[in-house]
Order: C-alpha cells, then structure tokens, then sequence
C-alpha cells in the first residue's frame, strides 16, 4: 500500500558527468521501503550504494526517475530536516559540547533553548551518552562520536535515518556493541533506516530486507527478506537461519565481485 511506505524510488538513474567520460553509477533501481522498515545496501565497492543513499537524502539529485520520502520530495524533507544522516567519521562541531551539538538541528529549526535541551538529554540518554552532555567532541572515542552522530541525526524525530558505513571505522567489540545500540533505537524509535555497509554479517543481524546491488552500473541483483524473530540481539548470530542468510547474501555478492 502506497501510504504505508516512508520511501519510493522508482527507475532511479544518477550519471556522474565527467569530462569525456560518464559514470553510470545507478540504472534503473527501483525500492519501496516501508514505514519503519530497516533496509540494508550492499555490495562491491563503487556498485552505488553511497549514490542511492545521497539521492534520497537529497545530496545528489537523480538523472532519471523519481523519489518520493512520505510522499513528498526528498528537498522538501530535507529543508524540513525530516532525514537523518550519518556518515563514517561523526562530522561533530569541535567548539560545542555533545549536548549543544546534539541539539543544533533542532536550534536550525528555531525551537527554544528548553525544548532543545530537553529532547537532546533524552536522546543522550537512548544513544547510552548519559554524563558526557559537557564533553567537547574530542574527549569521545570513535564509538562514542558515532553514538553523538547518531543522537544529532535523531534530534528532529526524522522520517527516515541514512547510514553510510557508520561503524565501518571501528574495532569489532566496539562495532558489536553499537549494531545492539541500533537495533534497540529502531526497535523503540520505529524510524525507518537505510544502512549501507560491506558486512553481510551486519547486514543479516540488522535488516528486514537487504538489497544487493551490482556494479557498473548500479543496479539491484536481488533483495533477500530477513526475517530473524526480533528483537534482536547478538545472540541472534547463533541461530542457524542467520548463517544460511549470511551464506545466501555472500553467495548473491559473489556473483556482484565476478562483474567487477
Ligand atoms: N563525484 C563523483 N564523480 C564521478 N564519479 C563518481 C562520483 N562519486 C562516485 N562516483 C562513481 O560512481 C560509482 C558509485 O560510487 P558510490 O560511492 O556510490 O559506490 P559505493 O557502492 O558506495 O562504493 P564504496 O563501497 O566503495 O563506498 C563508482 O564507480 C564511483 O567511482
């Protein structure tokens, strides 16, 4: 049902145009993602993961097809600041606290000082960053600078929340323990997540649905339904339906790296 959808891509391309030569980097990519639904992009390297996800966030602007995010542009919702982002490295402000960078989305969008403060304490306390409201950036470790990234990008209750590989910098435990972080603030927030990532792994513990995308150009190879019980957790890794997934999702990447 279209209302039920919180994003529609429909015969999405998006060229690069460079001087005598054009990247196709999407072709003809079509997804519907549905009200708190957690999709996953995978695939090789340059395959367009990070496209398609600046398309919807209103970073790039498609060459052809449309895309609609509740129904209305991705610019409308983006000047609206209705679409979190978060990229690998925390692009966190320096000179402000956790709490006053929490909370600058919602300074942009003129809220009073009380509100703000109040909505980001409370997102502090969801991201698990309860004592470090003072904190200067720097004071945090790559974990903790991706939880703040993560409270920020939730601070005005957006309609749909864009991950680009946002652990990809981390050690594993770190990494472990902030895919649990996630999981839960899905489970409680109900927002929608598009996460790229390389892991298949990360993917499977994650998702509803992961898509697998092939390279050159970009276009969707298949998307494989994951329906481990939720909630879930890292013991989720020990069911026997999760390593065949993991195994039918390597297994379609494959097929992705032989074109490359
Ligand atoms: N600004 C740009 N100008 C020209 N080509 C670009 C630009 N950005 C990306 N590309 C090309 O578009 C294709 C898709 O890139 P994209 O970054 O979306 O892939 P990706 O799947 O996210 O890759 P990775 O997994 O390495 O991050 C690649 O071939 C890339 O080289």
């Amino acid at each position: 049902m279209a209302e039920a959808l919180s994003a529609e891509v429909r015969d999405l391309s998006l060229v690069y145009r460079g001087r005598g030569r054009d990247v196709i980097a999407l072709s003809e990519v079509s997804l519907g993602i549905a009200q708190g639904e957690f999709v996953s992009l995978i695939g090789p390297s340059g395959c367009g993961k990070s496209t398609l996800l600046r398309v919807l966030g209103d970073l790039l602007t498609p060459t052809q097809g449309t895309v609609s995010i509740k129904g209305r542009t991705p610019r409308a919702e983006r000047l609206d600041r209705r679409i979190g982002f978060v990229f690998q490295e925390a692009a966190l402000l320096e000179w402000r606290s956790v709490l006053d960078n929490i909370a600058l989305p919602l300074e942009l969008r003129g809220a009073s000082r009380r509100d703000r403060e109040a909505r980001a304490r409370a997102l502090i306390e969801l991201v698990g960053l309860t004592g470090f409201e003072a904190a200067w950036p720097r004071q945090l470790s790559g974990g903790m600078r991706q939880r703040a990234a993560i409270a920020r990008a939730l601070s005005t209750e957006p309609d749909l929340l864009l991950l680009d590989e946002p652990f990809g910098a981390l050690d594993q435990i770190t990494r472990d323990r902030l895919n649990m972080e996630l999981a839960r603030i899905h489970e409680v927030t109900g927002v929608s997540v598009v996460l790229v990532t390389h892991s298949i792994r990360e993917a499977v513990l994650l998702s509803d649905r992961i898509v697998v995308m092939t390279p050159r150009p970009g276009r969707i190879e298949r998307i494989l339904d994951d329906p481990l019980p939720r909630p879930r957790s890292l013991g989720t890794r020990l069911l026997p339906a999760y390593e065949d997934l993991v195994r039918a999702g390597s297994r379609e990447l494959e097929k992705g790296y032989a074109n490359v």
